[in-house]
């Protein structure tokens, strides 16, 4: 499976219906403090929405749920990871994302086999409270000389500015919240994020064709 270059993370189905007819291959439906149905509704919503588009569809934290709705792909933190059940992860085949911020916790991810591994904050974020310094670009081009040519998603701070360097310092994809959460218009910014990974989305397809 090759993973989009763009990676946009969204709070609610609705959204991903707004975004993802845009052309948006990658998305995370990452939902904090719902109740399990709503939870579930959301997560039932979005598969159908991504099944529809062509979309592949992360589910961020609730891996129990995402084998429940036959959801293929998950994101775990560090701590998601620590409580889970990995063989139950394993037996339905779900795909898996983990974030990393420092050495431990790649060695740790690196020994789950993850699909992709997040790299983050790259630079300050308004999302959340974090106890990491914000990593740097070329922390990027440390990280991706260790993870080789597993995907690796740049995290933090984005925008479509931005993008270029987290490329050419080795990340494979870009990765963002608020830059189109909190935009005035969140599908013409979803357009110009499209635009900035259309080159290498182009030559991702080229090589996966040959
Ligand atoms: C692509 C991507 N990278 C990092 C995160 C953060 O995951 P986590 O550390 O578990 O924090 P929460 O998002 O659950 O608050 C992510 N969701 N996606
Ligand atoms: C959810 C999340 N995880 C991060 C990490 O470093 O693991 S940074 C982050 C927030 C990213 O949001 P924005 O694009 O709005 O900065
Ligand atoms: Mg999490």
């Amino acid at each position: 499976m090759t993973l989009d270059p763009f990676y946009l993370i969204v709070d609610s189905a609705d959204q991903a219906a707004r975004l993802v007819p845009l052309g948006v291959r990658l998305v995370q439906l990452r939902i904090k403090d719902e109740n399990e149905a709503r939870l579930r509704g959301e997560i039932r919503r979005a598969r159908d929405i991504c099944e529809a588009h062509g979309c592949t569809l992360v589910i961020n934290d609730h891996w129990r749920l995402a084998i429940e709705e036959g959801c293929r792909f998950v994101h775990l933190g560090q701590e998601d990871l620590a409580s889970a059940d990995r063989s139950a992860i394993e037996r339905a085949g779900l795909r898996l994302g983990l974030s990393t911020h420092d050495e431990e916790e790649l060695e740790t991810a690196l020994a789950a086999g993850p699909d992709y591994v997040a790299l983050g904050p790259i630079w300050p974020t308004i999302l959340k409270t974090m106890p990491w310094a914000p990593q740097g670009l070329e922390r990027i081009a440390e990280w991706k000389k260790r993870i080789g040519d597993m995907p690796l998603v740049a995290i933090g701070g984005l925008n479509p500015a931005r993008a270029p360097g987290v490329f050419a310092h080795g990340a494979d994809i870009a990765c963002v919240v608020t830059d189109i959460a909190l935009n005035a218009d969140p599908q013409a910014r979803t357009r110009e994020w499209i635009a900035v990974t259309r080159e290498r989305r182009e030559r991702l397809a080229r090589e996966t064709a040959r």
